[in-house]
């Protein structure tokens, strides 16, 4: 990169980027400036709606996320239905002609860089793939990643270690662009879910403009990729001329010790956002404990400081950040061994032993709860079929109740929301299914469907009744 970093270069980067790819909008409703956050960010140049179209952006990079047990799928069209070993032997995994006439180049790079050939998917070169396809990308593309914020530290660029250790061998220029590709894919990557219900394959995408979204853990933003990996950004409240738009780098129902740390972790910065400046997270206090002492609620006694020890509200009584962090990892293995889908045994925990320890909305009853709603009407023994009315009625208030925490920490017409709502519609017509049962009126159930389908369109992921609506609504 010879240009200096600027709002200037950027937008004239990211603008050429959109322009190529056919996505640059007559009266675009943002425009880059600098951020107090620090460096760049993207803002609003009028007054948004809820729920508007505010960009489309392309992946300049997509490909396998480097995380465990993450299926392998079909290098070209990222299905995981069948994916069979290259007949080119380069070792990633193809699953039609078709897909590896798209492959071609990237084969042709990977047996290159190899030296060696292989008849069988090599699960360790598909996992570290997706750094390599920036050998491909062309001058233009190679300076959109140039210009993007990238992380430094030896954390960052494990993959082409990996790569080396499997024989691989680099010339110091490429390496050192490669390493980079890996800063940059490390500060700026989004998780992209490709296919839908339980066919599910795990991406990682460089969306340059979407890059250019800070983070708030009250986020203006939200987006979803189409069946094309295509971002769309779209306003989750309303938006005001000159305020600076940002989605949420961390998963909302955590707490603000868990999303804190993750930020740390990962994205190297603290958030200061109105929810992280307020200990008791908008009154939801989904991080407080029990005090043991007087049953008051025990939050972090610093804000800002990972290493804080906590403090009850009530009686003041302090609790050392050792002790808070080992229940927490207790909670989380014993929520993970909940994976056998047993609701009797999650529900007597959730009412009982864990109610005791933690608060009534804390992280921990959260995903205990959104696991509860996974289940009811879908895994097997508990499909709308096999379950009795009080079950239907406890994943109906179980949804609602999220629900009204989404509203309390402020998270507008988020995904999740989207996601809550259309499993409420199920549990509401489920209701109305059965003669026994009115859960709700019919406007009510198709009016829960459109609000559901009008935050996830064009969600590849989206339910399929919510991607079918019209027929849908033909059904109730
Ligand atoms: C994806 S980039 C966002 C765009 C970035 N500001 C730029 O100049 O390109 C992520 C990085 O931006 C910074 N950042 C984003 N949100 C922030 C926030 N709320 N507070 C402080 N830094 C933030 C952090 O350095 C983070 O690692």
């Amino acid at each position: 990169m010879n240009e200096k970093r600027t709002v200037s270069t950027v937008s004239e980067v990211i603008n050429d980027f959109l322009k190529r790819k056919n996505l640059i909008q007559e009266e675009s409703p943002w425009a880059l400036g600098e951020s107090t956050h620090g460096g760049i960010g993207v803002f609003a140049t009028r007054d948004i709606e809820s729920g508007e179209e505010v960009f489309k952006d392309y992946p300049v990079i997509i490909g396998p996320r480097t995380t465990p047990n993450n299926p392998v799928f079909c290098m070209a069209c990222y299905r995981n239905t069948k994916p069979v070993p290259c007949l080119e032997n380069c070792g990633l995994p193809i699953c039609s002609a078709k897909c590896k006439e798209k492959h071609k180049a990237e084969c042709e790079l990977f047996k290159k860089k190899r030296g060696e050939v292989t008849n069988h998917i090599n699960e360790k070169l598909f996992k570290f793939s997706t750094p390599l396809r920036s050998l491909l990308l062309d001058e233009n593309d190679r300076k959109v990643v140039a210009y993007l914020k990238y992380h430094e530290g030896a954390i960052h660029g494990f993959e082409i270690d990996k790569l080396q250790k499997m024989g691989m061998k680099f010339e110091e220029p490429e390496e050192k662009y490669l390493r980079r590709v890996c800063c940059v894919m490390d500060a700026n990557a989004f998780e992209v879910i490709v296919g839908n219900e339980n066919n599910y394959s795990n991406l990682r995408g460089l969306y340059p403009l979407g890059s250019l979204l800070n983070h708030s853990c009250v986020p203006n933003m939200m987006h979803v990729f189409d069946k094309n990996q295509l971002m769309v950004a779209r306003a989750c409240m309303k938006i005001k001329k000159g305020e600076e738009l940002c989605h949420s780098y961390a998963r909302a129902i955590w707490g603000t010790p868990t999303r804190m740390y993750h930020l740390v972790r990962t994205k190297h910065f603290i958030c200061r956002c109105p929810r992280c400046c307020d200990p008791k997270e908008f009154g939801s206090y989904m991080s407080a404990f029990v005090c043991k002492n007087c049953n008051g609620n025990v939050i972090p006694k610093h804000l800002f400081n990972l290493k804080s020890d906590w403090i009850c509200e009530d009686c003041h009584v302090e609790v050392k950040r050792e002790e808070v962090a080992n229940l927490m990892l207790t909670l989380g293995s014993v929520l993970s061994s909940f994976d056998g889908e047993n609701i009797e045994v999650m529900l007597k925990f959730l009412s009982g032993k864990l109610r005791k320890l933690v608060t009534v909305n804390h992280e921990m009853v959260v995903e205990l709860k959104y696991k509860i709603v996974w289940i009811i009407g879908h895994q097997t023994q508990y499909k709308w079929n096999d379950i009795d009315d009080n079950l239907l009625n406890l994943k109906k208030s179980i949804c609602e109740e999220l629900l009204d925490l989404l509203r309390i920490l402020r998270l507008g017409e988020c995904k999740l929301k989207g996601l809550l709502l259309y499993e409420l519609y199920l549990c509401l017509k489920e209701g109305m299914r059965r003669d026994s049962l009115t859960l709700g009126n019919e406007i009510e159930i198709a009016s829960t469907l459109k609000q559901a389908a009008n935050i996830l369109k064009e969600d590849v992921c989206a339910p399929v009744a919510v991607q079918n609506i019209s027929q849908e609504m033909k059904s109730i």
